[in-house]
């Protein structure tokens, strides 16, 4: 099956690797870009007329890896025109991510913090030992290139929800601990958070539990950023065609 996709914020980091991507997979593609005038070299639409573009260019997605102010605006032009979006923009708010719910009544929005599929195991394999290792100690971290914007990451809040959800024991009520310093003992169920940035570091993540003379530690690291482009390219084949409705990535992994 091949695409026609449109892909927003086309100077960024993640939206160059789609693009690549979804040449070498043989979809059509639409770059979208705040910056289309100033850019030579490749005919890119302003995202300043993405509903005109939408409307016009009626892709089978909208592939999206931008900033969620930016994000929740694509979206919504989505719902407008029909087209269903796949986003992997991370850092928004509660209201934002109620953005993307409405626009989830009008057009599939299938909306992942990870597009690696590595991360969807990991994430089962935090569950899975959070279970097995009551009350064991828990500190996630996570370390990103310099620019990244956004902190914890978005992966990092997504196995930190599903730490706590997985949590039945006497730290079920514990709390998330952002960073330490001074006296700052742990308090039990407490589970850390560590957001380093540095170099051209990709993503990766940890998730160490410690207790009764042992500790176990769960890491993912991505090897470059074509992994979280394949995943989302999976994710725009997948859910062109279907109904209107929130998706997340683990029901494309199925
Ligand atoms: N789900 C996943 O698997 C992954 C998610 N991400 C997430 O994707 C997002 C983008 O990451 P990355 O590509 O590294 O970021 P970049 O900064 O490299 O690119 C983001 C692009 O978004 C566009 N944009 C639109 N609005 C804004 C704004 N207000 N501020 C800044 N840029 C804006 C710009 O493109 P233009 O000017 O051309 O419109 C910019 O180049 C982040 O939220 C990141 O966490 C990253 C990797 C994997
Ligand atoms: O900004 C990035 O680079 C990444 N962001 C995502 C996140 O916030 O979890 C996914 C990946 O780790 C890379």
């Amino acid at each position: 099956m091949t695409l026609r996709l449109a892909v927003t914020g086309a100077t960024g980091r993640m939206a160059q690797e789609v693009l690549a991507a979804a040449d070498e997979r043989g979809h059509g593609t639409v770059p979208v870009s705040r910056a289309a005038d100033r850019i030579d070299g490749f005919d890119t639409r302003s995202a300043s007329d993405l509903a005109a573009v939408l409307s016009e260019e009626r892709p089978d997605a909208l592939v999206d890896f931008t900033d969620p102010a930016s994000s929740v605006e694509y979206v919504a032009a989505c719902a407008e025109a029909g087209v269903p979006a796949v986003v992997g923009t991370t850092g928004f708010s509660a209201d934002q991510l109620a953005a993307l719910q409405r626009a989830s009544d009008e057009v599939p929005v299938l909306h992942a913090p990870n597009f690696s599929r590595g991360v969807a195991v990991l994430t089962d394999l935090v569950e899975r030992a959070t279970e097995l290792l009551p009350e064991y100690d828990v500190e996630l971290t996570e370390t990103h290139h310099r620019d990244k914007r956004d902190a914890p990451s978005g992966t990092a809040n997504a196995l930190l929800d599903a730490i706590e959800g997985a949590r039945t024991d006497a730290h079920a009520t514990g709390e998330r601990v952002h960073g330490r310093e001074g006296l700052a003992p742990r308090d039990d169920g407490d589970v850390g958070v560590h957001a380093r940035r540095a170099g051209d570091v990709r993503g990766e993540h940890e998730v160490l539990f410690a207790g009764g003379d042992e500790s176990l530690s769960l890491t993912h690291r991505a090897g470059s950023r074509r992994v979280f482009a394949a995943g989302a390219l999976d994710a725009a084949e997948w859910v062109a065609g279907r109904d209107a409705g929130r998706y997340d990535f683990a029901e494309v992994l199925e």
